[in-house]
């Protein structure tokens, strides 16, 4: 399901075959996905049993997206951020890196196709606004250890694989420091490339402007929309400035309908704040939050249990 993202660079893929061992502990049961920089195995711990995710990339690569990886979620795990993968083991072998982390379980991309409404792919109310908070609280932790994620969309986020009411932020591959050396924040560039998936990149991205807090929470807010009311109006689009200008074109008030039909107002209000937050600025991701539980407040729904623990819905639904 893994969606390349629009920048990425033709990697060889580390093909591991089923019973090979990685780094005498780790044996490869088999492959999970395949995304743009890599492929990513279930493993068996050898001396315990426990399965976990292993992701591989080739030495060779320029890129080095694993090293970023590793960094990011090494630092998570120092902060005690709760919305990750944990990073149990990364390593060097033959011509490839590697690096071990917990199993998630399906992903928001996976979970909306299966909804109850099966032709509507969108989450109840309660569980989408639930899931959002927890995606907010995601990427607070995030940008707390000095990191921008860039390209946030569902297929990047899931749930926990043994906590379905946890979310769980993956795939860092895109990750940035924003912060330098000092706690400050970098300097912006005068132009910066591509980076992320057209459908929930912000308005900078489509402009080459340096990304920022703001942006990831720009993109939430796109996600937060599709699952909401089940999809984007720029959805079938495909040339970066059409989406751009679509994008821009729902600022405007007598085109909020087209954008955010079927989402509680509170959307309008996050929209508009995180439209006056500029490069420098820490976001209020409380003020988010605060706006997300209001509308579960007035719309008197119940969070739980999420759409994917009621029993109609597991009917439905082939669970990984
Ligand atoms: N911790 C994990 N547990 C279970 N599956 C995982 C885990 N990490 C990644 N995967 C699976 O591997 C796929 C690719 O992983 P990931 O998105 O991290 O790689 P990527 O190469 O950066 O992909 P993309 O091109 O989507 O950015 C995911 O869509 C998911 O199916």
């Amino acid at each position: 399901m893994a969606t390349p993202p629009a920048a990425a660079p033709h990697i060889a893929i580390v093909y591991l075959q089923p019973n090979e061992e990685v780094a005498g502990r780790w044996t490869v049961l088999r492959k999970l996905g395949e995304g743009g920089f890599g492929a990513v195995y279930m493993v068996k711990d050898n001396t315990t049993g426990n399965e976990y995710a292993l992701k591989s990339e080739r030495t060779v690569e320029i890129t080095r997206v694993l090293k970023m990886e590793v960094y990011v979620l090494a630092a998570l795990k120092k902060a005690k951020a709760t919305h990750f993968c944990d990073l149990i083991d990364s390593g060097h072998i033959k011509d490839y890196n590697f690096m071990v982390m917990s199993l998630v379980g399906s992903t928001l991309h996976d979970l909306r196709k299966k909804p109850l409404e099966s032709s509507k792919q969108k989450f109840s109310l309660g569980t989408a606004l639930s899931v959002g908070i927890k995606c907010v609280e995601a990427i607070e932790e995030l940008h707390n250890i000095g990191f921008l994620h860039r390209d946030l969309k569902p297929g990047n986020f899931a749930t926990d694989k043994k906590d379905v009411r946890k979310i769980v932020m993956f795939d860092f591959g895109m990750a940035r420091r924003y912060v330098d050396s000092k706690g400050g924040v970098r300097k912006p560039r005068w132009a910066a490339g591509f980076r992320g998936t057209l459908r929930y990149a912000p308005i900078s991205c489509h402009i080459s402007r340096e990304l920022c807090r703001k942006d990831d929470l720009e993109t939430w807010l796109y996600q937060q929309i599709e699952i909401t009311r089940g999809l984007l109006p720029w959805r079938h689009l495909e040339d970066k400035d059409e989406v751009g200008r679509f994008k821009e074109k729902c600022r405007a008030e007598e085109n909020h309908k087209e954008l955010f039909a079927g989402c509680p107002r509170e959307y309008i209000d996050i929209m508009s704040y995180l439209d006056t937050v500029r490069y420098y600025d820490t976001p209020d991701y409380r003020r988010l939050s605060e706006a997300m539980k209001q509308a579960i407040t007035a719309h008197n729904l119940q969070e739980y249990p999420y759409d994917w623990e009621k029993p109609e819905w597991q009917k439905l639904s082939v669970l990984p």
